[in-house]
């Protein structure tokens, strides 16, 4: 993947960075080219920049990488998406040509029905990026029906499949059948609106399909049948129940259907009547139903890194884990979550930490959020703002990445907390005033009462539902990353953390966050140089500890 790029100004603080390969492959070009001198030029510049040598080149490793060594993964955590079940095949209009019989029978097929619109979580899964991109998924719409009784084929399914730990909500839908349902009713009551003067149904075009060679005057002539009642796949009744509502917080071995396709349109055949053994008329597919739903992780990662910028957040991550999150010597490198994987095995036949998720199942591994760093005020926007704090609240356990080198630790401590506590007040205003929302909101229903109107259309860009309520951030269990313990003097500030940490679990302390029901029940501190990689194996089985709380 490509390095962001940004031009070099003189003054400006973004960096260029320049793709590796971009610079091997121009050595075979004229190395003395003018775009060539353009390019060192700015490679020097990037470097003076981030501050990089000729000799850190020669000497990165994983852990202390390159500038530009590093990949960006997209991240989504949440996104509105429209699901849109396949439209019905058209019934055909068809009659048996054979040889000696002049005027056969007629033979239209019926249509296919439109195809299912599934949804399954699955394991793997870490982000709704590609679902975001999307916006609107529509299965396949049926086949028409053929002559000699043909049907059409069915559409296409599609399958959303998504992380575990996704919470679908419904915004907003458009059922055509229900639509359908609630005219038919209207005309069983009070009869037939489009009923002409001389007692003969009229031609409703949205309906019914006629021969293609009939002229105006003949189809001004045609009586139509009553219309067939609206039909509903027999799939609908495995549909979840409107509002759709769905926490998905297993791993599904199967698919869940979420969007029955319409049925399809009814061939000639089904209108022959002792009087009209040639029926000129088959019924439309109907249309597909759409729905609008907002899609959220609630869970991002099992471990979220809660640090200020340049602690090391993204270096700990690397050195826990395959990831290769993009390090640099500047404040607010990381711009967007990172979600690494730490594999619980050392492929040796014996995992290297036992545990069970809650449904008893053995951990293989669990997941790491690195977040862009906070800074003071962050609970008002400042910084990266809000929707990392965000993520730092779906975490189920937090641990606080905080430099030794960077002056007092328990000071750095308190202020991270300070953030994340002022930010759980303002959570708790907005869901209160969310709950009261909720009483009123009133989505679309997919059976409507007789008495309750059916929304016909779909707003294009939605109102986005406000975001899901979580554990208080206070209330999870935590613990202290003393990273940079390689540099000189950090021992001192070490021991000054260790020991609040101690008196904050007796209760001498109050809890950083000055909230009564805090977590302290163990909070520790790991001191690490994450840059060597030392230090940084016990985590994982501390990690595996506060899971289970
Ligand atoms: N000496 C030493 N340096 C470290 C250690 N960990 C990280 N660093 C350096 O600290 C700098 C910042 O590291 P990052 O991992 O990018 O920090 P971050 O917290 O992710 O920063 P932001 O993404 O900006 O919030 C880099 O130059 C790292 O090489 C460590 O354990 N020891
Ligand atoms: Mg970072």
């Amino acid at each position: 993947m490509f390095p962001a790029r940004a031009h070099c100004l003189s003054g400006t603080s973004t960096p260029f960075l320049y793709p590796a390969f971009f610079e091997t492959s121009l050595v075979s070009i004229a190395r003395r080219s003018p775009v060539h001198k353009r390019i060192r030029a700015q490679s020097r510049c990037n470097s003076a920049i981030t501050g990089e040598t000729a000799h850190d080149r020669a000497h990165s490793s994983r852990l202390d990488p390159r500038a530009d060594d590093y990949s960006l993964t997209p991240f989504a955590d949440r996104c509105i998406l429209t699901v849109e079940a396949g439209g019905g095949g058209h019934g055909c209009v068809s009659f048996l040509r054979e040889k000696y019989i002049e005027e056969g029978p007629a033979n239209g097929g019926d249509g296919g029905s439109g195809g299912n619109v599934y949804i399954q979580a699955v394991r793997g899964e870490t982000s709704l990026h590609k679902l975001a991109r999307r916006r609107l998924i529509k299965a396949g719409r049926g086949r028409n029906g053929q002559g000699k009784v043909k049907g059409g084929e069915r559409g296409a399914d599609v399958l959303i499949t998504v992380p575990v730990g996704t919470i679908v909500r419904e915004i907003q839908r458009y059922d055509p059948i229900a639509v359908m349902e609630e005219n038919h009713r209207k005309t069983e009551l009070y009869g037939q609106e489009d009923v002409s003067e001389e007692g003969k149904e009229s031609y409703n075009k949205t309906r019914w399909l006629v021969y293609p060679g009939m002229i105006p005057s003949e189809l001004n002539r045609m009586t139509f049948p009553k219309l067939p009642p609206p039909r509903r796949s027999h799939l609908t009744a495995l549909e979840p129940q409107a509002p759709m509502w769905l926490d998905l917080d297993q791993h599904m071995e199967t698919p869940m259907l979420i969007a029955a396709g319409a049925m399809g349109g009814l061939g000639n055949p089904h209108f022959m009547t002792p009087f009209n053994s040639r029926p000129k008329m088959a019924t439309r597919g109907d249309e597909g139903l759409k729905i609008s739903l907002q899609l959220e992780l609630k869970i991002l990662a099992d471990l979220g890194l809660v640090g200020l910028p340049n602690a090391g957040k993204s270096t700990l991550l690397r050195a826990l884990s395959n990831s290769r999150a993009r390090v640099g010597n500047w404040a607010f490198t990381t711009l967007q979550p990172n979600v690494g994987t730490v594999v619980l095995d050392n492929h040796k036949g014996r995992p290297m930490v036992r545990s069970r998720r809650r449904n008893g199942e053995l951990r293989e591994n669990f997941t790491v959020a690195d977040v862009p760093g906070l800074i003071e005020d962050a609970h008002l926007d400042k910084g990266l703002g809000l929707g990392f704090l965000r993520h730092i609240e779906r975490a189920a356990v937090l641990a606080f990445v905080i430099d030794l080198s960077a002056g007092d630790a328990v000071a750095a401590l308190k202020l991270l907390w300070r953030e994340v506590s002022e930010y759980e007040t303002m959570r708790g205003k907005e869901l209160n005033a969310e709950t009261e929302r909720r009483v009123t909101y009133k989505p679309a229903n997919s059976s409507p009462s007789p008495t309750h109107d059916v929304d016909t259309v779909l707003t294009p860009s939605p109102e986005p539902l406000p975001f899901l309520s979580s554990t208080p951030i206070s209330s999870k269990p935590w613990f202290v990353v003393a990273t940079k313990a390689d540099l000189p003097e950090t021992q001192t500030n070490y021991e000054a953390l260790r020991q609040y940490l101690v008196e904050v679990q007796k209760g001498v302390q109050p809890h950083p966050s000055n909230r009564k029901h805090a977590w302290r029940r163990s909070p520790s501190a790991v001191p690490v140089s994450a840059i060597k990689a030392e230090g940084v194996e016990v985590i994982p089985q501390l990690v595996m500890d506060l899971l289970e709380e």
